[in-house]
């Protein structure tokens, strides 16, 4: 039974008749291939990417399971999807953030009209001045309040100081007043926190010349939940959105690197700047 996704933040959205991505209740994600570079360009690097990236960097990317013809979200008949790990599934309530990483989206490859149109985005965004822009988030606040999910509109007008409170937020327990960062130590600090696991990534990005990751998003998921049951694998880090990702031809993603360092720079920030116990210390 394919469903809309109850937690997607950013993208091509299934609502209101339009070609969007589905779900299942077995864990899929499906992406509807885009008809045309995009969906050749994004199908090519799930087909090739498992046996280019090194063991340990594999579990950064969702599981791909081929391609699969389904009833398209937009009513226009059967259309071919790629079929991924939902990887919001097996999480009740997810605090999600997209994260658009590099300081320009656009290619010295693509067409002279795209660049443009996406130049005016990244200028308008925190893409050029921070090296990444926050896409779409989610965060769960509680039963009664549910999700802060800001308008996709709200989302691309923020600031470099709206990123910072994006970033306290996603790991607070109360958002108001003031962000209390009770989450920090646990979900971006310790060592096999969010923060190591971007450092991870990082050290790969030093020396892959493999991909060149052009407007590819990091997805962080955590669920509050189950960080105050005491549950394992709290969070993921994941890359998304490959439609314009090429070879690198022997030269280092200085565009997504560069970008990355400064995600990070912003992530440690809080870190210093909330020297907070973590989560189980206060509540045992
Ligand atoms: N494998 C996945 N599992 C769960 N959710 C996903 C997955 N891939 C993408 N999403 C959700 O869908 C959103 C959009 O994904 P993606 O960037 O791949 O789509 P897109 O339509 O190509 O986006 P854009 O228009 O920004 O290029 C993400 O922000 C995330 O919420
Ligand atoms: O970040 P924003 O402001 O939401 O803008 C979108 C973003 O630049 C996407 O990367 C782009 O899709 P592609 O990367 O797939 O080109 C999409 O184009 P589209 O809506 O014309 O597909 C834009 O609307």
């Amino acid at each position: 039974m394919f469903k809309i996704p109850k937690h997607q933040v950013a993208g091509h959205q299934a609502i209101d008749g339009n070609l969007g991505p589905l779900v299942d209740d077995s864990g899929r994600f499906y992406k509807p291939l885009q008809d045309d570079e995009r969906g050749t360009t994004e199908l090519a690097f799930y087909q090739s990417f498992s046996s280019k990236l090194p063991h340990h960097i594999r579990g950064f990317f969702p599981v791909f399971y081929g391609t699969q013809l389904v009833e398209a979200s937009d009513g226009s008949g059967l259309h071919p999807h790629i079929v991924l790990q939902d990887i919001t599934s097996n999480h009740l309530n997810p605090s999600i953030l997209d994260v658009k990483i590099g300081s320009r989206t656009w290619y010295p490859e693509a067409s002279e009209d795209y660049i443009q149109k996406v130049l005016e985005g990244d200028r308008l965004t925190t893409t050029v001045t921070l090296g990444f822009r926050i896409s779409g988030l989610q965060i769960y606040e509680s039963k009664e309040s549910g999700y802060w999910k800001p308008a996709r509109k709200e989302v691309k007008s923020f600031s470099a100081d709206d990123v910072r409170l994006v970033l306290r937020k996603f790991v607070s327990l109360n958002l108001e007043p003031e962000p209390d960062c009770c989450f920090a130590s646990t979900i971006y600090g310790g060592c096999s926190g969010i923060l190591e696991q971007l450092l991870e990534l990082k050290a790969w990005f030093e020396d892959q010349t493999v991909y060149h990751f052009h407007s590819c998003s990091l997805l962080l998921l955590f669920d509050k939940e189950s960080v105050l049951n005491g549950r394992t694998v709290p969070f993921k880090v994941k890359l998304i959105d490959f439609a314009h990702t090429v070879e690198a031809k022997g030269v280092i993603d200085h565009n997504f690197l560069g970008g990355l360092c400064s995600f990070i720079k912003f992530v440690s920030e809080v870190l210093t700047d909330f020297k907070v116990p973590t989560i189980e210390a206060r509540f045992n």
